[in-house]
């Protein structure tokens, strides 16, 4: 790989006797979204963990390249502070008054700008998970863990969402990388899907982002394929 930001090498996790990951190998490049995708239990979030240094893998070696990066994740429960408004929810940690300033710009990128003064429970869900976006960006993130976000939104929301993800990581050169149960969701965001198989890595698809709905439809049939033919 050309310009890689992050490298796995041969990562196994065990957690007692029961082996999460095995040998997971692969490269993360320099802009790239990439999507994890495979059965229910099959170690997704873990190897999140792994990569945001949570959890320590069993044995196998993880390496950014430049420079240890910012790290921010999101979750698909939002976890914002229901006794704080939106502004407050992204400004509250720090100090610096202009925290305050970059959290209305966060608010503003997100489409949230007239919404600051609002309190979490006068939100619709789409409108909460972009104030998790935004409360994620504050930090200046390199790389971004997105842990199933898109989740509990309905069909319509989530299309929106995934689309202003996509327009802001790309516009802030962000890294991301996506677990999903959707397989669709996999194949119309990321420039890479991951299919973690029986623990390892076994399959690649490059080259999702930007598919027209035909290329989107069969990609997605591929990796459906791909993770219900796991022997599990
Ligand atoms: N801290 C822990 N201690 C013990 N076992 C764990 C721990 N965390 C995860 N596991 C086990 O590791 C396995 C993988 O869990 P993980 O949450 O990573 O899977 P997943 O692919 O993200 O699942 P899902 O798609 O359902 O969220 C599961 O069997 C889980 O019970």
């Amino acid at each position: 790989m050309a310009n890689p930001f992050l490298t796995l090498r041969n990562i196994d996790k065990q957690y007692n006797n029961e082996q999460v990951l095995r040998d997971i190998d692969f490269e993360i490049a320099e802009d790239e979204f990439v999507a994890i995708v495979g059965m229910s239990g099959g170690g997704k979030s873990t190897l999140l963990r792994i990569i945001a240094g949570l959890e320590e893998p069993s044995s196998g070696t993880i390496k950014f390249h430049e420079h240890e990066p910012v790290v921010r994740f999101m979750f698909q429960d939002d976890r914002i502070l229901p006794w704080m408004s939106v502004l407050e929810n992204l400004s509250f940690k720090s100090r610096d008054p202009k925290s305050k300033t970059r959290a209305v710009e966060m608010l503003n990128l997100v489409g949230l700008s007239e919404f600051a003064d609002y309190y979490p429970s006068a939100l619709s869900g789409g409108q909460r998970q972009r104030v998790a976006l935004a409360r994620a960006l504050m930090a200046r993130p390199q790389l971004l863990l997105l842990d199933e976000p898109l989740g509990a939104l309905d069909a319509l929301t989530r299309r929106k969402m995934q689309q202003l993800i996509m327009q802001i990581c790309h516009e802030q050169h962000l890294m991301a990388v996506l677990v999903t149960h959707d397989v669709d969701e996999a194949a119309r965001m990321a420039d890479r899907v991951i299919v973690i198989r029986n623990g390892t890595n076994r399959f690649e698809e490059v080259g999702a982002k930007g598919r027209d709905a035909a290329a989107v439809s069969e990609v997605s049939d591929k990796l459906f394929d791909e993770i219900v033919n796991t022997a599990y």
